[in-house]
């Protein structure tokens, strides 16, 4: 069965999180140049693009990406659709039959420019980590750039997610992915010490 792929490109000419490091891929050697090879330099914050925040991220204490438990990110997932709605309640949630799955995916329709950088996107009460863990989440995921609003310093979703024992992906690309059940494969680069890496992730449907 094929795959959706709901990770969005890596591009320079995708804006980052306001201050951060931008994508830069540059070629080092060219064969229309006479290389023997063509030879890419890639420069990255590792919350460009589609990625996994390390608790460490958030937590002095937190684990690093090149630790945390590969087991998370591949299994059952849940899509559900939640466009449109500027806060995300445990109602909401239940309304629309979540969780069904270890792993819940918000599709916001937060970020549908790429080249423009949101301002806002919807945000969970800070009670839903907590009440999705109860009921056996581990990975929350959106297509947004972060858990918490762009201004936040406090950074109080995140806080409920590693309290929750729950991981985050951001900057999903949920556009082809119609509310269901799937099986996800998500899986961070094993950079030593770091607090997040960039995924390849893929959505496979369960029948
Ligand atoms: N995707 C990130 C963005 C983030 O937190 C961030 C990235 C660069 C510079 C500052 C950041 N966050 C808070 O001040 C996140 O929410 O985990
Ligand atoms: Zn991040
Ligand atoms: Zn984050």
């Amino acid at each position: 069965m094929s795959f959706i792929d709901i990770t969005r490109p890596l591009r320079s000419d995708t804006p980052p999180w306001p201050g951060d490091h931008p994508v830069v891929f540059t070629a080092a050697a060219r064969i229309a140049e006479g290389s023997a090879v063509n030879l890419g330099n890639l420069s990255l914050s590792v919350h460009n693009g589609t990625h996994a925040d390390a608790p460490y991220h958030y937590n002095e204490n937190g684990t690093t990406i090149d630790q945390v438990p590969l087991d998370a990110y591949v299994g059952p997932a849940q899509v559900v659709d939640v466009r449109g709605h500027a806060t995300i309640s445990v109602a909401l949630l239940e309304s629309l039959g979540a969780p069904t799955a270890p792993r819940l995916l918000l599709h916001t329709g937060a970020w549908s420019a790429p080249d423009q950088f949101p301002e806002t996107w919807p945000l969970l009460d800070l009670d839903v980590p907590a009440w999705l863990a109860e009921r056996g989440v581990r990975v929350i995921g959106l297509d947004a750039p972060s858990v918490d609003a762009l201004t936040s310093k406090d950074l109080p979703r995140h806080h409920a997610c590693d309290h929750a024992d729950v991981l985050i992906l951001e900057n999903l690309l949920l556009d082809a992915a119609s509310p269901g059940l799937y099986e996800l494969i998500a899986l961070p680069l094993r950079i030593a010490g770091a607090d997040g890496s960039p995924i390849r992730a893929v959505l496979r449907p369960l029948a």
